[in-house]
């Protein structure tokens, strides 16, 4: 990336113009890195609805080709309930960490989930559900450990939405707000997708390798300054001020670079 786009990651601005597309400079991931991908935004395009997106085979074939390229060190990092992402994509992804880091499945197995107050959980879960119930323009998503409120069809109401979720989640020390597009959850404090690629790591199939972390919202940028740290390849999809490394315009040429990876590792 430019001297120019580093200054305005640094200073947390950028210009109202199209970023550079600059992941060509990355021109081959070796088959030894341990890939870390999100999904909204990032694998399948972003819907008018959390239900409306669209996952074609193309992307269930790619993940099976990284996945035996990468002998198995792939994951998927999702905001997303884990159960969701079992939904759609199956076995094409065998590690997935879900709800920022809350839930991890690995090997068949469900490993992690986060200790939090039901009760307090189940108290704001009835808050916001109600809320939606009185403004239906937005809509509830209810998640293992949390929960959200969409706006995406009515951006007029992102202050309304957040002023009632600052409220409600008070002065919590369990649980905190998470900014998404056109949406913000709230979901139990000190879990994060940094801590999620870090659990991850200590599996056999991803350890001792270099990584690679790409994402596309604020919910993927504590994971991409932790890789930044440990000298990993980051990549921010779409526009908007990121602490990643590299950057391409959406999922469909993020995707068409990682086929190239998987063409690459075949020639
Ligand atoms: O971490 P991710 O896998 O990127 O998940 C982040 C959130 O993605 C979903 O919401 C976003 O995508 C929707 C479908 O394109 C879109 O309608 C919404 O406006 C976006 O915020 C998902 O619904 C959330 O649970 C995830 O946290």
């Amino acid at each position: 990336m430019s001297k120019q786009w580093d200054y305005y990651n640094m200073v947390g601005f950028a210009p109202e113009t199209d970023p550079p597309d600059d992941l060509e400079r990355l021109s081959v991931v070796a088959a030894e890195t341990a890939l870390f991908l999100d999904f909204d935004g990032t694998l399948v395009d972003i819907a008018p609805t959390p239900d409306a997106i669209t996952v074609d085979g193309s992307l269930k074939s790619l993940l099976t080709d990284l996945n035996r390229r990468h002998n198995g060190a792939v994951a998927i990092v999702s905001g997303r309930n884990l159960q969701e992402i079992e939904h759609y994509l199956g076995d094409c992804a065998p590690t997935v960490s879900g709800g920022h880091g809350a839930e991890l499945r690995h090997g068949g197995e469900h490993l992690h989930g986060v200790k939090c107050d039901a009760d307090r959980l189940d108290h704001i879960k009835k808050a916001v559900k109600e809320f939606a119930v009185l403004d239906p323009r937005v809509i509830a998503e209810d998640k293992s450990f949390g929960i959200v409120l969409h706006f995406r069809q009515h951006p007029e109401l992102e202050c309304k939405v957040r002023d009632f979720l600052t409220i409600l989640v008070g002065e919590d020390d369990a649980f905190e707000l998470q900014s998404a597009k056109m949406a913000v959850e709230i979901k139990p404090k000190g879990i994060s997708k940094a801590d999620a690629i870090g659990r991850i790591l200590a599996f056999k199939e991803f350890s001792g390798r270099s990584i690679m972390f790409a994402g596309d919202d604020d919910t993927d940028e504590s994971a991409f300054s932790w890789v930044n740290q440990q000298g990993g390849v980051t990549v921010k999809i779409g526009e908007g001020p990121t602490c990643a490394r590299y950057r391409t315009h959406s999922p469909s040429t993020f995707k068409a670079w990682l086929r190239e990876q998987v063409e690459a590792g075949r020639s």
